[in-house]
């Protein structure tokens, strides 16, 4: 059984004492998004991060999701991606691939994976270019507050520090408002060198889901969803508020151990 509930800010937060519920309901929230926005738009546009997140998507890949999504409308592009060969293990893109584009029908140019033969620097000016052309051809719909994109959908996890995407605690890049797409080569994390989605782009999105499990994550989970206040801690999950968007975060048990469980019923 899942509990669920919304918060004053409007996000929803789901919480699920079995993987696999998580993993189904998951499913038919990318699924329900996807059929809304084909309606709406003709397309879908679907950032992916990078971690478990794509494994803890994997029932799109079975029954009735393989046959019922419209896979030819979907665009996938990455939040964040290390600046690797698309071949190497350490690859968001490779990760994504055989988890889950290798699975469903999805047409191959729709597939924007970053210039991985290029500098950090370089690789993220690169895929913002590849971004401002599609916003153009309104593949991705534009913000009508900022100029920026308004995917329809981003997916995050989170690190046990609150990191997501490759938007690290205190990294100066949390403050980037200008650029779309920016690069660092001090991750924190291994790989060093990383692309990553700013906030401003993030926060534009129509719809983010924050997707978390495991216990090492809850007191980083309780920080960003229950601490208010100058004195908590600035965690860039806690920095993903989407302006007008939905924001959407699916916890197992595990990671949900240590919210202030009154905020949710059944
Ligand atoms: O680029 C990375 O280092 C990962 O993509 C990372 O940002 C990941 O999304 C989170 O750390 C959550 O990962 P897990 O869900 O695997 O813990």
């Amino acid at each position: 059984m899942a509990l669920s509930g919304a918060n004053k800010d409007g996000r929803e937060v789901r919480i699920y004492e079995y993987l696999d519920e998580l993993n189904t309901d998951l499913a038919d929230y990318i699924a329900e998004l996807s059929e809304a926005s084909v309606k709406e738009r003709g397309v879908f546009a679907i950032a992916l991060s990078g971690g478990s997140l794509i494994s803890l998507m994997g029932k799109l890949c079975e029954a009735p999701y393989s046959k019922t999504v419209d896979w030819a409308k979907w665009y996938i592009f990455w939040v964040d991606e290390r600046v690797v060969a698309k071949n190497h293990a350490d690859s968001n893109y490779k990760l994504a691939k055989d988890g889950l584009l290798s699975k469903v029908p999805i047409v191959p140019s729709h597939v924007h994976s970053i210039n991985d033969t290029v500098s950090a620097e370089k690789a993220a000016e690169d895929y913002e270019f590849v971004i401002r052309q599609l916003v153009r051809t309104r593949v991705i719909s534009v913000s009508d507050i900022s100029d920026c994109p308004k995917f329809d959908l981003i997916l995050l996890g989170m690190g046990p520090d609150g990191h997501v995407a490759s938007l690290f605690p205190n990294h100066s890049i949390l403050d980037e408002k200008e650029e779309w797409v920016t690069f660092l080569t001090d991750s924190p994390k291994p790989p060093p060198e990383r692309i990553t989605f700013t906030l401003p782009v993030i926060n534009s999105a129509s719809n983010v889901a924050i997707v978390v499990t495991g216990s090492s994550k809850a007191e980083a989970v309780h920080s960003a969803i229950d601490e208010v206040g100058p004195d908590c801690p600035t965690l860039p999950a806690k920095m993903v508020q989407p302006t007008k968007g939905n924001l959407v975060w699916f916890l197992d048990k595990a990671a949900a151990s240590k919210l202030d469980g009154a905020k949710f019923s059944e």
